[in-house]
């Protein structure tokens, strides 16, 4: 059967579930999907072929300090102010806050791959008009362009990932993206590095990022739509297909394959109730009027409802807080930093912090699914919290230059004693190490929160939280080391992340080993988090006995 041939099969599901004598009870969407030994090939390549979206975030975020010293006078004729600076470096930021939301709403209308071509698109424009402008506007236009194809694909990617993967292994698919992203971050700094000394090497270094793009653009032609997505839009043939080829073969596995089909089906019938008794008739259900009308609904069912609003809290205040503890400042400054407290090769010397935050996302790869979102976030938070106390403490003991500031000292070296300096070093390393187990990556688990009516804006709502903080810490950093010193703002990091990790506590359920669809059902009446944690348990228990029988 075609799936044109299917769609009235499903107008007649909906329609029987509208007029709300549909009983959900009658559907049998109990999957146990623990069975599941490993993912198969099919998702391990369409997550390395989606990631490579989330290598282009990474080196396009973390090529930025290695371009900004190399250009020299190469733009508008003189060199680069620190105003040129801070637009150049902060414009990508800014037009990702404004993408993401944006992309939201378009990847619910058009599909989640749609979403992923047009980030390439805007990557390779970007990165060619980075590479032949001959002003400083033109670089900031190239980096805007940069930051609409970065605010894109940071939401659609993870979201992606997720609404392929078995539940078991949700947690692990999507730290993969991650693992792109910080991988990206290396290669950047690596390339950076290489090209420093090369006559206009800056242009490669910007430019370079249009190909992976390129590729991926490709690539993308092979790929599948996400099940959730094609469900949602009436496919429910090419929706089985892909869910089984996600599933692998046998007999025991296409029942599993059918029971997630069922359970989203269920899943939207239910939504689409709710909302048909929310939305009122005389509300244009087609053409611009009707898109608009169905944008402010899922605003408001992401406002109102109390379980999307919960979602949209705890996704918020993950990604508000992944920014705001600071680690950016880091990524986009270290160099300024390790000249400033008189390390011979700062460039060399920050490339440490891009390979700790790659090295320990590895880390986080390993465990997310085992532990859980919950406990690696309240096991990793104190080792930054300690990692930043110690980095606040040991500037106290570093004689900083009297004239230079944090803005100017990055020029030359400073002599003095080493073992401050390497106690610096240390603490960055124990706070990013910490940082990459949990924090740089549990928040963009985000889009497990939401059910799928609102899944595609909350994680996008989120998404720009994240860029919003990223954008206040890249504009901030430089003056709080000016005016509130070194000592006083990574001791307002510290406070920041003893704060993460009370909110944290209080409000996130452990999520690890939970359907999509069971993730909502968990928030709807509160935070669900001492529920989650005894269920989180007794799936541990469960799990240690079945190894232990094996
Ligand atoms: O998850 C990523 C990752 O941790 C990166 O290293 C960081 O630069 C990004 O801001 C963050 O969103």
């Amino acid at each position: 059967m075609t799936d044109t041939a299917a769609e009235p099969l499903i107008q007649s599901h909906r329609q029987h579930d509208n007029h709300s004598d549909y009983d959900p009870a009658e559907h049998d969407v109990e999957v146990d999907e623990s069975a599941l030994v490993s993912p198969g090939i099919f998702i391990w390549v369409l997550t390395f072929c989606a990631g490579v979206s989330g290598l282009l975030f990474g080196y396009d975020t973390g090529v930025i300090s290695s371009t900004l010293v190399s250009i020299g006078t190469d733009l508008s004729s003189r060199p680069l102010s620190t105003l040129d600076k801070s637009l150049i470096t902060s414009c990508t930021s800014l037009f990702a806050l404004i993408a993401s939301p944006l992309t939201g709403v378009l990847a619910d209308q058009w599909g989640r791959k749609k979403v992923i071509l047009l980030a390439d698109v805007l990557f390779v424009v970007g990165a060619l008009w980075q590479a032949f402008t001959g002003t400083v506007w033109g670089m900031i236009v190239g980096r805007s362009v940069v930051g609409l194809a970065v605010g894109s694909a940071s939401f659609v990617v993870p979201l992606y990932i997720s609404e392929l993967s078995p539940s078991p292994f949700r947690g692990r698919l999507v730290t993969v993206a991650s693992l792109f992203i910080t991988g990206g971050q290396v290669v950047a700094y690596i390339i950076g590095w290489l090209f420093a000394t090369h006559q206009h090497g800056w242009r490669w270094m910007v430019g370079l990022g249009a190909l992976p793009a390129a590729l991926q653009f490709l690539i993308l032609e092979f790929m599948p739509e996400t099940p959730r997505w094609l469900v949602k839009a009436n496919h429910r043939n090419q929706a089985k297909k892909v869910l089984l080829r996600v599933y692998g073969g046998g007999e025991e596995i296409k029942k599993m394959a059918d029971a997630v089909l069922k359970r989203v089906e269920k899943e939207i019938s239910e939504e689409e109730e709710a909302a048909g008794e929310r939305v009122n008739s005389e509300v244009p259900k087609r053409g611009w009027r009707g898109k608009i009308a169905k944008i402010n609904d899922g605003f408001a069912q992401l406002l109102t409802v109390g379980g999307n609003r919960r979602a949209l809290i705890i996704a918020c205040m993950l990604q508000g807080f992944q920014q705001l503890c600071g680690f950016n400042s880091l990524m986009y400054f270290s160099a300024t930093i390790f000249a400033l407290v008189g390390f011979q090769s700062p460039t060399l010397t920050s490339l440490s912090i891009a390979l700790t935050n790659f090295a320990f996302t590895l880390v986080a790869f390993n465990s997310i699914d085992r532990i859980g979102r919950r406990r690696i976030l309240l096991y990793s938070v104190p080792i930054m919290v300690i990692g930043l106390a110690l980095c606040s403490v040991s500037f106290n003991f570093v004689d900083l230059p009297k004239h230079d500031t944090a803005t100017h000292g990055a020029a030359e070296g400073h002599p003095g004693s080493k073992t401050w300096p390497v106690a610096i070093l240390v603490a960055m390393i124990i706070y990013v190490a910490g940082y990459a187990i949990g924090m740089g990556n549990v928040p963009w688990q985000q889009s497990e929160l939401f059910p799928l009516s609102v899944r595609s804006l909350g994680s996008g709502m989120a998404t720009a939280t994240n860029w919003g903080s990223n954008f206040l810490i890249g504009l901030t950093f430089l003056p709080m080391m000016e005016g509130l010193t070194p000592v006083g703002t990574f001791a307002l990091y510290t406070c920041i992340c003893v704060l993460c990790w009370i909110t944290v506590w209080r409000i996130y359920p452990e999520t690890c080993g939970l359907s999509l669809e069971e993730v909502g059902g968990l928030l709807k009446d509160g935070w669900g988090v001492e529920e989650s944690v005894r269920k989180a348990d007794e799936r541990m228990r469960e799990r240690r006995r079945e190894a232990r029988r094996t």
